[in-house]
């Protein structure tokens, strides 16, 4: 069901009551109070309203439909990768990217008993990110749709054999005991998060800064097509920052990239790639360009 556990319902219509008042100032997250994407909110943006919402699907629509000014979405971990459903969801979204955001991420395992524990709930990125200390202890990983939603999840099941693997503040707010902290596998665990909004950023607004481009292309199904579509970036001295391929449908003929130069459009360089790109692609969409928050290279 796709719904939050009962020990959440309070704040979650509390937040939602605010949000509702003041849809402008609000930014969708999903995950239930306490999540890593409502951390990321809180700490990029201190005065919004935050709202959650059940998945990152549904944050999306609270943004498409005018529930919210903007959705916290995360996309990439620095040690479990790409947050893969983002793929598919944000170019079919319509949304563009406003804004990047890098938090470090640390997990506690929580829960109402004192262990040992049989399975441990979480989102799967977590559940990846602490994969090594699982297998340590011979817990089982079980997927829930977030960190916190799963906190608040073992909170009502009342089973003192379950636990959680959460940001520490979830322990907080659903009464579980932090059994041990940081428990992800690596200690420099990042995500990435972009920020997304019905209205694309104005490239020369970004004059002066820094600036990132992320657009999505298709290259013609013929030999060395993506040799060709990259060699625009080299030429033109732009650099690539993350370059991704997915396939698109089943003919697995037709792939598709995602991608992340340094500069915007405006900038010479970077118009005469994407020129130049287009003529190698069937397809070319800019999904926006932000300041970017971590300097690159
Ligand atoms: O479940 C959460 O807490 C989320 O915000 C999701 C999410 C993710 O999907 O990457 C966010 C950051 C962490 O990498 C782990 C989980």
């Amino acid at each position: 069901m796709r719904k939050f556990p009962k020990p959440a319902l309070a704040m979650v219509d509390t937040m939602r009551s605010a949000a509702q008042a003041d849809p402008a100032r609000s930014i969708a997250f999903g995950g239930a109070p306490g999540s890593n994407s409502h951390q990321a909110t809180m700490q990029f943006a201190p005065e919004a309203l935050p709202l959650p919402c059940y998945g990152f699907e549904d944050a999306l629509d609270a943004v498409k439909a005018g529930q919210a000014g903007a959705a916290m979405i995360p996309i990439e971990n620095s040690q479990h990768g790409r947050v893969s459903d983002i793929h598919f969801l944000l170019p079919e979204s319509g949304l563009a990217i406003v804004a990047e955001h890098f938090m470090r991420i640390t997990h506690a395992l929580m829960a109402l008993g004192e262990g040992p524990f049989e399975a441990a709930y979480s989102h799967p990125q977590a559940l990846g990110q602490s994969r090594e200390f699982l297998l340590a202890r011979n817990i089982v990983p079980m997927s829930y749709a977030d960190t916190a939603g799963a906190a608040a999840y073992v909170a009502e099941c009342k089973r003192p054999e379950l636990a959680a693997l959460a940001p520490p503040m979830a322990a907080e707010l659903y009464g579980l005991r932090i059994v041990e902290s940081a428990v992800e596998d690596a200690h420099d665990n990042t995500t990435r998060f972009v920020l997304l909004a019905r209205e694309p950023r104005d490239p020369a607004s970004l004059e002066g800064a820094q600036a990132m481009t992320t657009f999505i292309f298709e290259v013609k199904n013929v030999p060395a097509a993506l040799y060709k579509a990259l060699g625009c970036f080299a030429t033109n001295g732009v650099n690539m920052t993350k370059l991704e391929s997915y396939q698109k449908g089943a003919s697995f003929a037709a792939t598709r990239f995602y991608a992340d130069i340094e500069g915007a459009p405006g900038d010479p360089r970077v118009d005469s790639a994407l020129e130049e790109l287009a003529f190698h692609c069937n397809s070319v969409r800019l999904l926006g360009s932000y300041a970017q928050a971590r300097k690159r290279g």
